[in-house]
């Protein structure tokens, strides 16, 4: 599965937010999106999965046009910036719903045992944020889209996470975003800059702290 979005041009009013964006993932490789905060890396995210339409926006998949929404064909899972499981469902409703193991979780996440049965909204933010987290990297789906999957998790959690990305990869095409780059960097197989509503692809690490998205000796 070749996954790539081209010529966004995204305005909110008289603002432009996106005006030259293009990327690609495909299976086995995880792509990712840096950018300072306001860039339009989440815009981007939601006018790929089909929840943002944007003034212009190409989608291909294995290079044919998509017609509707990437969220319509089931091919993708998207796990946007904020919480998307509903405050009051069981945490063993959630692993039903999304077809995905709890015994398999638990060999992981042996820590998050006592939670089979509370309500997702009584778990901190950070093990609520696991729970999503997972349930979107074991979904049954060749595209995943990750906004900010590290955000208020613990290093040893991330790491976990990190590794379930590098496995789940073999079989889905992967596009994530996150302001941890050095974690970003570590686990992606192509990184886009985004800088004045612009994708720039890195091929050489050292442009991150040239475009001023990282101050220099940062690397
Ligand atoms: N619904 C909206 N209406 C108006 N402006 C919006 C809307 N959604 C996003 N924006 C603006 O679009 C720009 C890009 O937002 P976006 O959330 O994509 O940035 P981001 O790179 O993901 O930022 P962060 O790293 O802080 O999460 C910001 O300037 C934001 O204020």
């Amino acid at each position: 599965m070749i996954f790539e979005i081209d010529s966004v041009e995204l305005y909110f009013k008289e603002k432009t937010i996106l005006n030259g964006i293009y990327l690609k993932t495909e299976t086995g490789k995880t792509t990712s999106l840096l950018g300072r905060n306001g860039s339009g890396k989440s815009c981007v995210l939601n006018i790929a999965f089909g929840t943002l339409i944007a003034k212009y926006s190409h989608i291909r998949l294995n290079n044919k046009p998509l017609k509707k929404p990437l969220y319509q064909t089931q091919l993708a899972s998207f796990l946007p910036q904020y919480h998307f499981t509903p405050n009051q469902v069981k945490v063993s409703v959630l692993f039903k719903l999304f077809n995905v193991k709890w015994k398999d979780f638990i060999v992981e996440f042996p820590e998050l045992t006592k939670y089979k049965q509370y309500k997702i909204n009584t778990l901190s933010g950070g093990e609520r944020r696991l729970i999503e987290i997972y349930l979107i990297l074991k979904k049954n789906a060749k595209i995943i889209l990750l906004d900010e999957p590290f955000n208020g998790i613990s290093p040893l959690y991330i790491d976990k996470i990190k590794l379930l990305i590098e496995i789940k990869k073999k079989h889905k095409a992967i596009i994530l975003t996150d302001h941890r780059y050095q974690d970003v960097i570590a686990i992606s197989d192509t990184i886009y800059l985004i800088k004045n509503g612009c994708s720039k692809l890195i091929n050489n690490l050292t442009e991150l702290e040239d475009y001023n998205y990282l101050l220099q000796g940062s690397l």
